[in-house]
């Protein structure tokens, strides 16, 4: 339940109170008109006091039977009274955020062009392709984990929504987890340090993960070197004690994990391991039409531009993407009859693709989108909410997500210390503008173009 509906209800209990006019109108307002309803869980209402002299108040027999009266009233259930100090609640406050965090990582929002239809399938990733589909419909999972290794921009995030979406389509009752490591990690060292007086966080959490389906971990080489690889350790086993279906991406063979503890690689051994290797000719150019679907009445595009992209991208899917989204943006801005070679080379020589993202950084996004929409860095960090500011913001978001795959957390302190669930949201509002909003596109494909610095 939200704070905002406990508020509403704790109003109308402090109402029925008032009105029963057991307590005097001066104590009423002195002491328990200063309550708060904490939480209800598991049959309890958790009441917060003050201060002492309130506590001593209300849990007198008539002061708790009033209590669990009114609040049958509202609520239409019995509940019992669990008295809890200020103090006390604000050390829950993070337990409950830490749930809520959790919780936001049973993802149903899967990006809907990941799907496996849209993806071009080739020698370079049969395997991998092969793997996800036939582990989403095969009720037994004969290989478990799954673990799909490769270099940056080949698909892997792509196989792992897919395998999101095509739950979500046509086996709806299935409960999927997906995460980038770096936001589980950051969630199961929080849980470590989170106080907890009323049971244990990491095993909050660890029963939130473990009461899954499916469990995709996006990019685990974020977990190395992590003091939370312990608690990921008993989550894994019992996910697979319960015939939970794991499937993990890596940019290197599990056995390259070196920062992980040996008995977690073991167990990742344990499964399939499929290595998914830059497109081939032919698959690089069948993405290539896939991309421009939808987009031939924009622009004419000559078959050799497109081998010319096939040959001088195929490294990275991104980059091959990027350069095909940098002439399209460009033909909108000169309209030439055709996008022929000459057109092509101009362009891509004009403004190169950034030839790695192992070479990108989160401040060289930064630089790029400020440069882009002619701001400093203290306005992007700031709390104006001037749409130009907050359109730059959003980009930054989406970028830092879609080409490094940064952690919330660590976004959120590039932007004046946001907080992480609201570089959240922002970037799953990105998402859906990339796809419906031209101008939101556009910026994100220059921005895109400039970070060649
Ligand atoms: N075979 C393919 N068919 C269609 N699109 C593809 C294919 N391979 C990659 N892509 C596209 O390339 C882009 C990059 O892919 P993705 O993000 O899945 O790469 P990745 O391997 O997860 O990279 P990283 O290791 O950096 O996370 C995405 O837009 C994805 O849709």
């Amino acid at each position: 339940m939200e704070p905002q509906a406990y508020k509403e209800i704790w109003k109308q209990v402090l109402s029925d109170i008032q009105k029963a006019g057991y307590y005097d109108s001066e104590t009423f307002d002195s002491w328990i008109s200063k309550t708060e309803l904490f939480k209800i869980e598991d049959g309890t209402a958790f009441i917060v006091y003050p201060t002492m002299i309130t506590l001593n108040i209300l849990k007198t027999e008539q002061g708790i039977s009033l209590l669990r009266s009114s609040l049958y009233e509202v609520l239409k259930e019995e509940v019992s009274i669990q008295f809890i100090s200020k103090q006390d609640a604000s050390k829950l406050i993070p337990e409950i955020k830490l749930q809520q965090r959790t919780q936001n990582l049973m993802r149903t929002d899967f990006n809907e062009e990941y799907t496996f239809e849209n993806f071009i399938e080739g020698n370079s990733n049969a395997e991998a392709y092969a793997a996800c589909l036939s582990c989403c419909t095969q009720k037994k999972h004969l290989f478990n984990p799954i673990m799909i290794y490769g270099n940056s921009g080949l698909g892997k995030t792509h196989l792992l929504h897919a395998i999101g979406n095509y739950l979500k389509k046509e086996r709806p009752e299935t409960k999927v987890f997906y995460s980038y490591s770096g936001d589980l990690v950051s969630i199961l060292l929080d849980a470590m340090k989170t106080k907890n007086i009323h049971g244990n966080a990491v095993d909050q959490v660890k029963s939130q993960l473990i009461d899954n389906d499916y469990f995709l971990i996006d990019d685990i080489q974020n977990l190395q070197q992590s003091s939370s690889q312990e608690v990921f350790f008993t989550v894994y086993n019992e996910l697979i004690s319960r015939n939970a279906q794991i499937v993990i991406t890596s940019d290197m063979h599990p056995s390259e994990l070196s920062g992980l503890q040996s008995r977690l690689i073991s167990r990742f051994n344990s499964g399939l391991s499929v290595n998914i290797v830059k497109p081939e000719f032919d698959t690089s150019k069948a993405i290539l039409k896939k991309k421009l679907e939808g987009n031939e009445e924009i622009c004419q595009i000559n078959e050799d531009v497109l081998d010319y992209l096939a040959h001088k991208f195929s490294n990275d899917v991104r980059n091959l993407e990027g350069s095909l989204n940098k002439l399209i943006f460009n033909a909108t801005l000169e309209n030439p009859d055709v996008i022929d070679l000459d057109f092509a080379q101009r362009i891509l020589m004009k403004e190169p693709i950034v030839s790695s993202t192992s070479e990108l950084t989160i401040k060289k996004i930064k630089k790029a989108v400020t440069r882009f929409y002619g701001l400093t860095y203290k306005d992007i960090e700031g709390k104006s909410r001037q749409k130009k500011l907050m359109n730059a913001r959003q980009v930054f978001i989406y970028l830092s997500r879609e080409l490094l795959h940064k952690a919330y957390v660590s976004i959120g302190q590039e932007l004046g210390n946001r907080d992480h669930t609201t570089i959240s949201s922002s970037y799953d509002r990105a998402v859906k503008l990339i796809q419906t909003d031209k101008n939101f596109k556009m910026a994100v494909d220059k921005v895109k173009s400039l970070l060649e610095d």
